[in-house]
C-alpha cells in the first residue's frame, strides 16, 4: 500500500464510500500507509504472514491458524443452494419461529440482521437468546410457539457454558411436548469434532452445520454462524455474499492500494488510537442501532489486550458539552437517506476539529461488505499496534473465576457472600475503592470523582433487558458524560463478557466499572444441574468482578434489590450531574 490516503476513498462504485476527515492526523496516517507499502503489507497479509503482528513464535502459529475468514465467503457462496434447500425443508416441516442461542461472535451477526433488516417474505420470525438472565429466557419462551420453533445452538467451541445451558433448557421443554422427537426442533452450528457434535447427534438434532475451524468467533459473520440465521430470517444470503466478495476483492492483494477499503480504515483507526483517540464513537441511524454490538465484539475483543486497544462507544446519548480529545467518530449510514440528528452533530464535531470517518451503504445487504471491511480493518489496526487480534486471553480469567464459584455452589448450595461496603434505601454497594464514604451519595460521588480525561465508564447490567432499564442506564450515561466528560459504554451481562469484557481487563486501565445486579424473582432451574440460571448469572457477575479486581480496575457494584427499575431510579438520584 503506497498511495497516501486523504478525503474520499476512490473505491469501486459498488463499494460503500468511505470519507476520512482526519485533520492534523492525516500526515501520520499517510506515513503509516507509506510504511506498510514499503513492507509489502497487503500481499503478506493475504499470505497470512504472522510476522506482521508479532515476533512471538507461538502467537504467530495461532495467527496463521485463524485467518480462514479472509476467503470463507467463497466457500459459503458454494453452500447457498444447500442453505436455500434447508430453509425450504424447515418451512415445509411447519416451523414459524427460530431462536438463535449462543454468545459473542456466534450470535452478534444474527442480532444485526434481525434488527437492521425487515424479515424476508419467506422468512421465519427470529429471536436471539444470549443471556443467562431467567427473566429474558422466560420472555422468549412465552413469545414463541414451542412446537413450531426451530432452536439453533450456536457455539464454535461447543463447550461454552451458556449455549449448552440454553440448549438443555429448551430441549427439556420440547421433550415434554414431543417426547423422543424433540430433536427435530434443534439444529447446531459448531466446529467439526467438538464435544457438542456428539451431543447433538445423540439427541437427534435435525441438522448440525459444521463450521470452519480457521475462523474465530468474532470473524464469523459471513460463515454459517451469520448466514444460517440470515437465510432462515428470509434474507438474500446469495446477494449478501456477492457483496462481501466485492469487498474482499477490493481489499485483496491485487487491488490498487488507494482503493483498499479495509486497510485504509484499519490504518486510520490504529494510528488515531496510538495518538490517544482510542474511543471509536459509532454514530448510526436508528435502523442500524444494533451494529454497535457486533462492532464492539469484533474491535474490543480483538484489540483490547496488553494494555492497548480501541474501545467502540455505541449508542451513547448526545453530549450537551464538548467531547474529550480521546474520540474518533465513525458514522455508518445509508447513501441518500436523511439522518438529521446525526448530520447536525457531525457538523458540530467537524467545526471542533474531531476526526470523523463516514461510511455510506447503499442498502442493508451491504452489511455483507461492511462485515468484511471491518474485519480487515480490525486485523490491520492490530498490526499497527503489534498485537495478535485473534486471541482473547483475559476472557478466560473471568470464566475461570466463574467456574470456581460454580464449584462452590455445587458443594455448599450457594455462592460465597461478598462483604458489602454499605446498604441504603434498598440498594447495597460493594466498592473497590471505598475511601471514607459514610453515605451512598458520597460513595457514588467518590466513584465517579475518580474519572480523568481519557477514562471511560462501563455500565455492566446483569439485568433483564427492558426499555425502562435501558432508559435508566442511558440517563446514568448522560449524567456522567455531561458532568465528567468521559466516554460511556453500557452492556447487558453476560453478553458483554464475550465482547468488550476482553478490553475491560486486557486493555488500558482507564475504565470505571459500574456493575448492576438485582434479585431474580422468577428464577429457572437448569436441567441436569443443581443450580438455577439466576445463580449462574450471579456467578458470572461475581467472577467478572474478581477478574476486574485482579487487574486493578476501579469498580462499584450496586445490587438493586427486588425491583431493578425502581432501584435504578434510586441510584440515578445519587449520580452527580455536575
Ligand atoms: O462460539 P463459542 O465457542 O461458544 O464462543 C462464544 C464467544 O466466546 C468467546 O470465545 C470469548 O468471549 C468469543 O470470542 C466467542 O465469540
Amino acid at each position: 500500500m503506497s498511495t497516501p490516503l486523504s478525503g474520499t476513498s476512490a473505491a469501486p462504485a459498488h463499494i460503500p464510500t468511505a470519507t476520512f476527515e482526519l485533520g492534523s492526523y492525516q500526515a501520520a496516517v499517510d506515513a503509516q500507509l507509506q510504511a506498510f507499502g514499503t513492507q509489502n503489507f497487503t500481499e503478506r497479509f493475504w499470505q497470512k504472514d504472522a510476522t506482521l503482528w508479532t515476533q512471538d513464535a507461538q502467537a504467530q502459529q495461532s495467527i496463521r491458524s485463524f485467518m480462514g475468514w479472509l476467503r470463507v465467503a467463497e466457500d459459503l457462496q458454494q453452500a447457498v443452494p444447500d442453505l436455500e434447500q434447508f430453509v425450504a425443508e424447515v418451512k415445509a416441516a411447519g416451523f414459524s419461529h427460530v431462536v438463535v442461542m449462543g454468545m459473542g461472535g456466534s450470535t452478534m451477526a444474527p442480532i444485526v440482521f434481525r434488527e437492521s433488516a425487515e424479515q424476508g417474505p419467506n422468512g421465519l420470525n427470529m429471536l436471539v437468546l444470549d443471556t443467562t438472565d431467567p427473566g429474558t429466557i422466560q420472555e422468549i419462551e412465552q413469545a414463541v410457539p414451542l412446537a413450531h420453533t426451530l432452536f439453533i445452538v450456536a457455539s464454535k467451541s461447543g463447550t461454552t457454558a451458556e449455549p449448552l445451558a440454553f440448549g438443555d433448557y429448551f430441549y427439556a421443554r420440547l421433550k415434554e411436548i414431543k417426547g423422543e422427537r424433540a430433536g427435530e426442533n434443534f439444529i447446531g452450528i459448531t466446529d467439526p469434532g467438538t464435544p457438542f457434535v456428539a451431543t447433538a447427534e445423540k439427541l437427534g438434532y435435525r441438522r448440525v452445520f459444521l463450521n470452519f475451524p480457521e475462523v474465530g468467533g468474532r470473524f464469523s459473520a459471513l460463515t454459517y454462524f451469520g448466514l444460517v440465521p440470515a437465510a432462515l430470517y428470509g434474507l438474500d444470503v446469495r446477494e449478501i455474499l456477492t457483496r462481501a466478495l466485492h469487498m474482499m476483492r477490493a481489499c485483496g492483494a491485487n487491488g490498487p492500494a488507494e482503493n483498499n477499503p479495509g486497510e485504509a480504515l484499519g490504518v486510520a483507526l490504529g494510528v488515531l488510537a496510538q495518538a490517544g483517540h482510542d474511543k471509536l464513537t459509532l454514530l448510526v441511524p436508528p435502523s442500524l442501532s444494533s451494529l454497535g454490538l457486533w462492532m464492539e465484539q469484533l474491535v474490543a475483543e480483538s484489540t483490547g489486550k496488553e494494555g492497548l486497544g480501541i474501545l467502540p462507544i455505541a449508542d451513547e446519548p448526545l453530549a450537551s458539552a464538548d467531547y474529550g480529545l480521546d474520540r474518533v467518530f465513525v458514522y455508518v449510514g445509508y447513501k441518500g437517506q436523511s439522518d438529521a440528528a446525526n448530520e447536525q452533530l457531525i457538523k458540530q464535531l467537524r467545526e471542533k476539529g474531531h476526526p470523523i470517518i463516514t461510511i455510506l451503504m447503499n442498502d442493508v445487504l451491504d452489511l455483507g461488505q461492511e462485515f468484511f471491511r471491518w474485519e480487515v480493518a480490525t486485523a490491520v489496526a492490530s498490526a499497527v499496534f503489534g498485537i495478535n487480534p485473534f486471541d482473547q486471553p483475559n476472557v478466560q480469567a473471568a470464566k475461570t473465576a466463574t467456574d470456581k464459584l460454580m464449584k462452590a455452589v455445587e458443594e455448599h448450595g450457594e455462592l460465597p457472600q461478598q462483604p458489602a461496603t454499605l446498604a441504603e434505601n434498598g440498594l447495597t454497594f460493594y466498592a473497590s475503592h471505598a475511601g471514607a464514604a459514610g453515605s451512598a451519595a458520597e460513595l457514588v460521588k467518590d466513584f465517579f470523582g475518580q474519572a480523568q480525561a481519557g477514562d471511560y465508564l462501563s455500565v455492566q447490567a446483569y439485568l433483564t433487558e427492558t426499555p425502562t432499564v435501558t432508559g435508566a442506564i442511558q440517563q446514568i450515561r448522560a449524567a456522567v458524560l455531561n458532568s465528567r466528560h468521559i466516554a460511556t459504554t453500557a452492556g447487558y451481562g453476560p453478553r458483554f463478557l464475550h465482547s468488550t469484557g476482553q478490553y475491560h481487563k486486557g486493555g488500558p486501565n482507564t475504565g470505571l466499572f459500574l456493575q448492576l445486579t438485582a434479585d431474580n424473582p422468577n428464577d429457572l432451574p437448569l436441567p441436569g444441574r443443581s443450580y438455577t440460571f439466576g445463580t449462574l448469572k450471579n456467578a458470572q457477575a461475581q467472577g467478572d468482578l474478581e477478574a476486574l479486581h485482579h487487574n486493578g480496575r476501579r469498580t462499584l457494584r450496586v445490587h438493586l434489590g427486588a425491583d431493578a427499575a425502581q432501584g435504578l431510579q434510586t441510584l440515578l438520584a445519587l449520580v452527580p450531574t455536575r
